[in-house]
């Protein structure tokens, strides 16, 4: 597997997804250098999801081509569903880390195992090993001190913290945040926001984010794309994104959100 820094680290090309007959992308190009963060944003039902569905290999799609971190799979005749072998998959798959809306843990398990369990067993770390980094990766997100409790004992900010120390334990190249906030109480919002903030200054780490909270898409984005219909409608650097949107649909949507 290269790593290639004059590739981009994704990229779709001329990708095609549709569920039944409705088409959710149509054509659809878009590509992430390393280590650049990129937040999705856009009216509900646009497809932003499924961007992140398809690089996390949850959802196939019918034409085109995905790279990630040089390795490609797309349907080869351009027919039917793709299908790829599950090794090849989980080349794939290795390389990303997803951070749901719904934090996903497993409810019988200790913190400290969400956390341990997938590198152990989906990467062969020893689990000395994968319990060191745990414990490290609990500390960043401020939950060390809760590694043996339950995730029904945390409270849903807390629970989303351990997520993404989960996601960061099997060292991903690429983080992907599905509205990470959005099943959130308005008061737990700030401490995810603050734990990805944090993340946001790697430099190697590359980020895509869906969000609604524009303000922390400002703050964090190298770039932001205004997504609509299953295509980018416009992109570009974060001040200017908010600050002067070029296309009308930019501009309404972006009111309608803040007013
Ligand atoms: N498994 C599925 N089967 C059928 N249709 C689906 C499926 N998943 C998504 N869709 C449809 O695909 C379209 C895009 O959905 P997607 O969740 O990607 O949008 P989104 O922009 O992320 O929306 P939101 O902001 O509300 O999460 C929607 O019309 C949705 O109803």
């Amino acid at each position: 597997m290269t790593d290639n820094n004059n590739q981009p680290i994704i990229e779709f090309s001329n990708v095609t997804k549709r569920f039944g007959a409705l088409t959710v992308l149509d054509d659809f190009n878009f590509s992430v250098a390393k280590g650049e963060k990129v937040t999705l944003i856009g009216p509900s039902g646009s497809g932003k999801s499924t961007v992140l569905r398809i690089l996390m290999t949850l959802e196939p799609f019918q034409e085109g081509k995905l790279t990630l971190a040089g390795t490609s799979y797309q349907q080869p005749n351009g027919k039917g569903a793709f299908r790829a072998s599950e090794k090849h998959l989980r080349q794939i798959r290795n390389h990303v880390g997803m951070v749901f809306q719904s934090f996903n843990l497993f409810p019988h398990m200790t913190v400290l195992r969400n956390v341990v369990e997938a590198p152990v067993r989906v990467l062969g770390i020893a689990r000395a090993e994968a319990e060191d980094r745990a414990l490290d990766l609990l500390k960043m997100v401020g939950l060390h001190d809760k590694k043996d409790h339950y995730p029904s004992q945390l409270s849903g900010g807390q629970q989303q913290r351990v997520a993404i120390a989960r996601a960061l334990a099997m060292r991903p190249s690429v983080l992907l945040f599905d509205e990470p906030t959005s099943a959130l109480d308005p008061q737990l919002v700030g401490e995810v926001l603050s734990v990805i903030r944090g993340l946001a200054h790697e430099h190697d780490l590359t980020m895509l984010l869906v969000t609604h909270e524009m303000r922390f898409a400002r703050e964090v984005s190298d770039r932001v794309c205004f997504f609509d219909k299953g295509r980018i409608c416009e992109q570009g650097a974060p001040d200017d994104m908010f600050g002067s949107p070029q296309e009308a649909r930019t501009k309404e949507f972006l009111s309608s959100i803040l007013g």
